[in-house]
């Protein structure tokens, strides 16, 4: 029998935190170390990050995308542990910090840890390839609680990002992430972002492709965290003995080569969609 693979959390007391904890208590696959909140303080069973990072296997963040860049470097540092991140919200330094960080350490960063969403970055890039651009506009909806601090939201990029590869273009050259005012006709090619706020909406997504005569729509619909937190564990069981680099949830599921990312990018091991 292989020992469970010791689990901390960061962001312990935030809504994703609180989910994750729940799903690591309930599988003897892992055992849950450390949970750490935003003072790093040891209150209210929380314990400091030094102590967590000496102390797990995989961190699984749930914080803030600067909190999650600061956190990795940290980990890169000391040489470990593995790191799950599922924080939104980043820079550019921010991602770049990451980056460097994953030389050192093994990552895996999604804005989505969902099955239904991971399918669904397949299922766009599919289409953007299929469609020409002079005809189908893209553009991509969502809507979430009125608590989000972060828009477009992770998964919005994670799909307008899957547009774009499939378009063979990158998404920063075509991106449109607002409109106001008299804006002029909708360029060719370009890819719009509108976002809605409001309630408990845990988490809605579409990508609608419009042509003249015919629209065609994508969507998802999350109902409860749980699914989310789900598929950060099954990230961290498939990280925990891997070997450095930035990895997603594509890699884990076994779904980048649908994705249309480059032949060879799909590390082995793959977890089966039934484990999520
Ligand atoms: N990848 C995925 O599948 C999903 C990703 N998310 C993303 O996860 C993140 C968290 O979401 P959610 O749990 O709803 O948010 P919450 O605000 O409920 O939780 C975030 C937690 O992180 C803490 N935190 C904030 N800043 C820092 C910091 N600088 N250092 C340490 N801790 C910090 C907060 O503390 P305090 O309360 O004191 O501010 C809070 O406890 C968001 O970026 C969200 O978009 C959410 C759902 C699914
Ligand atoms: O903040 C949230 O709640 C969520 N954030 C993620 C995102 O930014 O896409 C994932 C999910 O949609 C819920």
């Amino acid at each position: 029998m292989t020992a469970p693979i010791r689990i901390a959390i960061a962001g312990a007391q935030g809504r994703m935190g609180r989910a994750v904890a729940e799903t690591i208590a309930a599988d003897p696959a892992f055992t849950l170390v450390a949970r750490v909140g935003r003072a790093d303080a040891e209150v209210d069973g929380l314990v400091r990050i030094d102590t967590a990072l000496a102390s797990a296997d995989v961190i699984i963040d749930f914080t803030t995308g600067r909190a999650s860049s600061a956190l990795a470097r940290r980990c890169a540092a000391r040489g470990g542990p593995a790191l799950v991140i599922g924080a939104t919200g980043f820079e550019a330094d921010d991602l770049a910090g990451i980056a460097e960080a994953a030389r050192r350490i093994a990552i895996v960063r999604s804005g989505n840890f969902s099955l239904g969403i991971n399918m669904l970055v397949g299922l766009v890039a599919r289409a953007a390839r299929a469609l020409p651009a002079a005809a189908w506009d893209i553009e991509i909806a969502e809507a979430h609680h009125r608590r989000k601090v972060d828009a477009p939201s992770g998964t919005a990029l994670m799909l307008g990002d899957a547009a774009a590869r499939g378009r063979g273009v990158s998404l920063a050259a075509v991106e449109r992430r607002t409109r106001d005012g008299i804006t002029g006709e909708r360029p060719t090619g370009e890819i719009g972002f509108s976002v809605l706020r409001g309630g408990g909406i845990v988490g809605e997504h579409s990508v609608v492709f419009a042509a003249e005569e015919e629209i065609l729509t994508l969507s998802h619909s999350a109902r409860d965290r749980g699914m989310f937190a789900r598929g950060a564990a099954a990230a961290a069981r498939w990280v925990a003995d891997r070997a450095p680099g930035e990895y997603d949830m594509q890699d884990v599921l076994g779904f980048a080569g649908e994705a249309g990312r480059p032949a060879g990018s799909v590390p082995p091991g793959a977890v089966p969609p039934s484990a999520v």
